[in-house]
Parts: C-alpha cells; sequence; structure tokens
C-alpha cells in the first residue's frame, strides 16, 4: 500500500501537559483516576501487578507470529464474522484501512469460528498460554482500577463496573497490532501515515501495552491532538463508549489514533473489556439526579454492538443513542 493510498492527512499534533500518571499502590488512586476520567478520558498506570515476564513472553510470541510470511498469517484469516483472525490493513469491515496487521479475538464468547484455534500459528501453545496468562493478569488489574474508580465516584456495590468484565458472559475482545515501520516516511517528518484512524472504543474500558515505539495519540476536548509517549513498563487506560453512558457524560470515551513510524515497529496489545451480550446498558441511577437529566437511551450491549459495527472508525457512535434535550 503507498502513503496517498492510506493516509488521510492527519491533523497538527499539539504539546500540552501530559495526561495523569496512576500509581495503583497509593491510596489515593481512586480520586486520581476519577479525575483522569473526567478530564482526558486516558490514564497511565504504575504498579499494576502485571508481571514483566508475561508481557515479554506475549510480545515475543506476538512478534514471532508477524514475522511469518503473508500466506501463514492469513491462515487466521478475517473470514471470521466481524473481522476476527488475522487482518492486514482492512479495519473492520465498513471500509477503513491503516498501516497495520494485527490479530483480533474473542476471550470468552465462543464464535463459532474454529480458525480461531489456529491463529496461534507454528506453536500454538506457547502463543496460547502467553495470551492466558496475560489476560488473566490484565484481567486482575482490570477488577482493581474499576473497583477504585467505583470508590472514587461514591458508588456502591464497588464491583458495579468490574462485574460486567468478570461475568463469564463477558462480551470481551484482545487484540494484537504490530505498525511495521514504513519506509516511505523515513526522513520526512511532516509526512503522515495513519496506522489506526482516529475512533473511540465501543466497550467499558481498554487497557493498553505498547512496545517503546510512539504512534499513539489522543484528541483533547479542544480538538487538538497530543502525542502519548510509548511506555513498555506501563499500561495506559481509556474510557470507552459504554463507560460514558453509565457515568451519564461524566467521563469521555476519548479519540484516540496512531500513526505509523519511518524506523521502527510498534506492537500493541489491547484488552477491550466489554459487558455481557445482554446486559442492559445506562446511566446509573446514582450518577443522574438532582437537576441532572438521563442523556442517554437505555440500550443493551448487543443493541449497541450491532449498530457500532455498521459505523466507521471515526463515526460517532453514542450519537444515535442520546437523548434529545426537552426544551
Ligand atoms: C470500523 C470498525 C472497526 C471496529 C468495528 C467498527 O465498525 C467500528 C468500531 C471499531 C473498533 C474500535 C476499537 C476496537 O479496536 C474494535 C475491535 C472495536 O470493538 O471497535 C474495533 C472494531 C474492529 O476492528 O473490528
Ligand atoms: O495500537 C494501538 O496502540 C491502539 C489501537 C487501538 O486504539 C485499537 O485497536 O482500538
Ligand atoms: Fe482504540
Amino acid at each position: 500500500m503507498n502513503i496517498s493510498q492510506s493516509s488521510e492527512q492527519a491533523s497538527p499534533t499539539h504539546c500540552y501537559p501530559v495526561y495523569p500518571l496512576i500509581d495503583l499502590s497509593k491510596p489515593e488512586s481512586k480520586n486520581d483516576i476519577v479525575e483522569a476520567c473526567e478530564e482526558f478520558g486516558i490514564f497511565k498506570v504504575i504498579n499494576h501487578g502485571v508481571p514483566v515476564d508475561f508481557i515479554s513472553r506475549l510480545e515475543s510470541e506476538a512478534i514471532k507470529f508477524f514475522s511469518l510470511p503473508l500466506c501463514e498469517k492469513e491462515r487466521a484469516g478475517s473470514s471470521c464474522p466481524f473481522g476476527f483472525g488475522y487482518g492486514n490493513k482492512r479495519i473492520g469491515t465498513n471500509g477503513d484501512v491503516g498501516w497495520v496487521e494485527y490479530l483480533l479475538m474473542t476471550i470468552n464468547t465462543e464464535i463459532g469460528c474454529n480458525r480461531i484455534s489456529s491463529i496461534f500459528g507454528e506453536n500454538p501453545e506457547s502463543f496460547r498460554s502467553a495470551v492466558n496468562d496475560y489476560l488473566s493478569a490484565v484481567k486482575r488489574m482490570a477488577c482493581q482500577v474499576l473497583e477504585l474508580m467505583a470508590d472514587g465516584l461514591r458508588i456502591q456495590p464497588r464491583n458495579v463496573f468490574s462485574r460486567l468484565l468478570m461475568d463469564e458472559e463477558s462480551d470481551s475482545l484482545f487484540r494484537l497490532n504490530h505498525y511495521p515501520p514504513c519506509p516511505e516516511l523515513q526522513g520526512f517528518s511532516d509526512k503522515n501515515l495513519v496506522g489506526f484512524g482516529e475512533h473511540t472504543d465501543p466497550q467499558i474500558i481498554s487497557f493498553l501495552r505498547s512496545n517503546n515505539t510512539s504512534g499513539l495519540q489522543i484528541s483533547l476536548r479542544d480538538g487538538n491532538w497530543i502525542s502519548v509517549p510509548p511506555d513498555q513498563n506501563s499500561f495506559f487506560i481509556n474510557v470507552g463508549d459504554s463507560l460514558q453512558v453509565m457515568t451519564n457524560g461524566r467521563f469521555n470515551s476519548v479519540r484516540h489514533r496512531v500513526l505509523a513510524n519511518g524506523v521502527k515497529s510498534r506492537i500493541s496489545m489491547i484488552y477491550f473489556g466489554g459487558p455481557p451480550l445482554k446486559e442492559k446498558i445506562a446511566p446509573l441511577p446514582s450518577l443522574v439526579g438532582g437537576d441532572q437529566k438521563s442523556l442517554y437511551k437505555e440500550f443493551t450491549w448487543f443493541e449497541y454492538k450491532k449498530s457500532a459495527y455498521k459505523s466507521r472508525l471515526a463515526d460517532n457512535r453514542l450519537l444515535h443513542f442520546e437523548r434529545i434535550a426537552a426544551s
């Protein structure tokens, strides 16, 4: 693919104070999490408890997989529903493209796509166990973060969010992205190539870990983009659309994108924590009250997902579920 085909010209990036860094071992982290979700919709965590060994094992398995010849990777291909499995440049099924290849998998639900079991390439057992170890540690951290969030919001029960991800029917996804270096960018600091176009994540919350290659950017409320410097030892956690709804807009699902690099490969691994398909998503009664009205209609995660998967990456998927303010 050449650059002109794939790159919407990305709008300029600005330098701003960085989004919050939260130390999960500190008692004040519950308030910091709430503030970060209100202000930015994203924060970085340290002391997250995910063993370094789990992270590096999965990263090497991912590198091994993405280094396979294309025809072998395509065996893990995406003739599966919703584009699960291996994908290259095409994101979703509605015409979005980016300078990226990826493996997208469901976590709990059996989607009846038996290629999923073959996505782990030549050495399925070591890849599979690396994914499982990593995900069980990340889910533990997710649970901790979501319970701290409920504490910070002073809502009960404190598992009001975490139960949705811990439910055995939770519709969560896991994605490994590989952004190869793009030689055509080398030496051109003014050229941009979109790796993963701007979007918000539809789920409740996403946990992203990347190697030390830059590329991730977030959009601030004023529309300016800022770069998120990579940090391979931390996690970046972002609010998804469903959490924006549950908090009645108090938290913001952050718009983000990834720009490709001219020299270095970027590898990212993202756990998208979603609710069970039948779960009703609506503003929590304790967060709607006084003179505050509910901003969103109630919907099931299945309904949201069905509508989200018909949309283009950059669309505002929540628009359709907003309540029209009565005059
Ligand atoms: C264009 C699309 C790709 C996407 C499904 C969608 O129709 C709109 C949302 C996209 C997104 C963004 C966050 C995650 O990467 C993702 C897996 C998700 O749940 O929603 C992707 C979807 C995808 O790549 O299939
Ligand atoms: O790869 C990344 O760093 C971010 C990708 C992303 O936002 C996504 O897959 O939803
Ligand atoms: Fe995303």
